[in-house]
């Protein structure tokens, strides 16, 4: 067997250039004069290897290490904290391309309410993450079906996204530069016609487990960015990834960690590590994610101990009397922090009358706090527990 060199050389993408042709009249004389594009040929890695420098393994074995005890701690309370996990992922996710909602917005998105696009795309980007993750972590194997599911499920209400739903891109696609034509583009992703062999060839690469697993996860992300297989939501389904490749060797079981609120921090790095690996240098972005999901699993932890400890606190501060309506509602709101009636009456089984003098004790006792402001289609959430949402994404991107 043949031992790889330390930080071994990885393949630079190549160039090719195609013809280029403005499908529609737009942007300015220069975007119609473009002729032909440089775009970029991703190398096959599937049975490549990188070897990291010992300070790089080291620090991914430090990071996993961290990310597998904030898991353990998770477990045992895997609806609630699982649920907050990829709530803080998808938010941070979303972020990072420029989306944001504030935590009220994307609250009442969870509870169906529309009027908030960026916060609806927000529980749309969770959805597609708890959906990649499962799959994937379920069956053991990425298959090309699933990352279409996931995105899918992200797009599929997009007013100008959702005809490509669940598709592969059937039009070349471009980073930075202009609007209207490839004119001064940051990266040109590979031809239409090469995508679904390199999709199928990344998919081999994920499938493997003879690589250091946060390795392998950031240099499926790198390859995947550098492919950019959608019209739009590759950054989004690119980090979900990440999160589903942990879960498939079995480095989480229960939670997600929330390293797109790290990457966030560091956007132009995340951006520039990027550029770098297709020169042919992963380390930068084995470096960038290692350090995000290390600082995320330790702040985590921080999280999940606040978390554990709020159902014993609102007892308290409630005082509920055993087996009334306010009793059993509690642990409702910690495994559903968002509700509408509909919700409270299905979930907790009391009748009306008393489910809302149950609700009238909770917002009195300021554990849950109704976020609409209506008479009708209410919506009530367990504050502490929407507060620790931002405030997780806060600590993470202060360490950073
Ligand atoms: N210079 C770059 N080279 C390669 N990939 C990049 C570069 N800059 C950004 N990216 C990746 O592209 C993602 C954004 O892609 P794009 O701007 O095409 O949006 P998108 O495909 O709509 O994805 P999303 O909707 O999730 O943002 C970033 O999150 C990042 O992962």
């Amino acid at each position: 067997m043949n031992a790889s060199p330390v930080g071994s050389p990885w393949p630079e993408h190549g160039l090719e250039s195609l013809a280029w042709q403005q499908a529609t009249r737009a942007g300015t004389r220069d975007d119609r004069m473009v002729r032909s594009i440089d775009a970029t040929v991703p190398p096959f890695i599937e049975h490549l290897d990188y070897v990291p420098s010992l300070a790089l393994m080291s620090a991914t074995e430090s990071a996993l290490i961290a990310i597998a005890q904030a898991d353990t701690d998770a477990a045992g309370h895997s609806a609630a904290l699982s649920r907050f996990m990829i709530r803080t992922e998808s938010v941070a996710s979303s972020k990072i391309e420029r989306i944001t909602a504030n935590a009220e917005d994307f609250a009442r998105a969870i509870a169906g309410n529309r009027s908030n696009s960026s916060a609806v795309s927000m529980v749309a980007a969770s959805n597609a993450l708890h959906e990649l993750v499962t799959t994937v972590g379920d069956r053991g194997a990425f298959e090309l079906a699933d990352l279409l599911a996931a995105h899918q499920a992200l797009m599929r209400d997009d007013p100008f996204e959702a005809p490509y739903a669940g598709r592969l891109r059937d039009m070349q696609n471009w980073i930075g530069g202009s609007d209207y034509s490839p004119r001064g583009a940051l990266h040109i992703p590979p031809a239409l016609e090469r995508v679904e062999s390199l999709m199928r060839d990344l998919l081999g690469y994920l499938n493997r487990d003879d690589i250091p697993a946060l390795v392998q996860a950031s240099i499926a992300h790198a390859q995947f960015e550098s492919i950019h297989p959608f019209t739009d939501g590759n950054g989004r389904i690119g980090r979900a990834l990440v999160a589903a490749s942990l879960r498939r060797r079995g480095v989480t079981m229960h939670a997600v960690i929330p390293l797109a609120s790290g990457i966030l921090a560091r956007r132009n790095d995340y951006f520039g590590a990027l550029g770098t690996y297709r020169r042919g240098d992963p380390a930068p972005i084995i470096g960038l994610f290692t350090r995000a999901a290390h600082v995320a699993a330790l702040e985590s932890r921080r999280s999940i101990d606040r978390i554990k400890a709020l159902p014993a606190e609102w007892v308290d501060e409630v005082k509920p009397r055993r087996g009334s309506a306010v009793a059993s509602l509690l642990p409702v709101f910690f495994d559903h922090p968002v509700m509408t009636a509909d919700d409270v009456e299905r979930y907790s089984g009391a009748k009306t009358v008393q489910a809302y003098a149950a609700i009238g004790r909770l917002v009195e006792a300021g554990v849950i706090r109704e976020i609409t402001g209506r008479k009708r289609d209410r919506v009530w959430v367990a504050s502490d527990l929407l507060a620790e949402l931002d405030e997780l994404d806060r600590r993470i991107q202060a360490v950073m």
